[in-house]
């Protein structure tokens, strides 16, 4: 069953396929991932089961977003014979966008429980959308990780967009971005201006409205997680 669609110049074209050269805007359309979608856009979903949500559809975009990370062979003794295995090649770096981005690392961080766990506080000025960075804390390991940047909306990208340049200057070479709604206004900022960075997303949705928030979206994905 096919259960992902590879999205390329989708802003533009709404045209599917990969374009090689290209990292590629993946789409995960699983029935699970898109129930989940569905149950945290509902605006009468509570905070407690936005947080349920949330974390089990961040879970499986990861699983995605991991597909091709790069193995080393190993070999192992089982109870009845020495056999092969695999290990991951490179240690990982999780690096939610705050506040929302923590929102999702609940639900990944138990499939690698041994990742680090980089912290980029960006907020978007209310008034302009353009993103603030306020905090950073980031490994000085980040060269040699596989680095999943993690943030739940991905509206006009400004935030996305800082987020990946402040990463990449503190050594990051390998950025892959797991959110959960995208629009084709943050997939074009983030191509223009992170072309090695893939997307995985659950959704493209159609747009921003006058005030930056993508229709139809979920609301602000902070607010609705922390419960503010
Ligand atoms: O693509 P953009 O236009 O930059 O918008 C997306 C950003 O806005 C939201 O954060 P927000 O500023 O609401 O901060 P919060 O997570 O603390 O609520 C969201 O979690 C993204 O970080
Ligand atoms: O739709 C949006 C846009 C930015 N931030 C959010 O939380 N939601
Ligand atoms: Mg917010």
């Amino acid at each position: 069953m096919n259960v992902t669609a590879v999205v390329e110049n989708f802003a533009s074209t709404g045209k599917r396929g990969r374009v090689s050269g290209m990292q590629p805007v993946v789409v995960v359309q699983h029935p699970l991932a898109q129930c989940h979608l569905a149950a945290i856009r509902a605006a009468d979903t509570p905070s407690h089961e936005f947080r349920r949500h949330l974390n089990h559809l961040a879970r499986l975009l990861f699983f995605e977003a991991s597909r091709e990370l790069p193995m080393r062979e190993i070999s192992v003794q089982t109870p009845l014979k020495q056999t092969q295995g695999a290990q991951l090649a490179r240690p990982l770096v999780f690096a939610p966008i705050l506040r929302a981005g923590l929102g999702m690392l609940d639900g990944i961080l138990p499939l690698a429980p041994e990742a680090v766990v980089a912290h980029v506080g960006i907020r978007r000025n209310e008034e302009t959308a353009l993103p603030q960075a306020y905090y950073a804390n980031l490994p000085a390991s980040l060269s040699a990780a596989d680095v999943f940047l993690l943030d739940p909306m991905l509206a006009t990208g400004g935030s996305a967009c800082e987020a990946a340049r402040q990463l990449k200057e503190a050594g990051a070479v390998r950025i892959t971005m797991i959110c959960v709604v995208s629009c084709p206004e943050g997939l074009a900022a983030m191509k223009l201006a992170h072309p090695d960075v893939a997307i995985i997303t659950a959704a493209v949705d159609a747009g921003l409205n006058d005030r930056c928030y993508i229709v139809p979206g979920l609301g602000d994905a902070g607010d609705r997680y922390f419960g503010t």
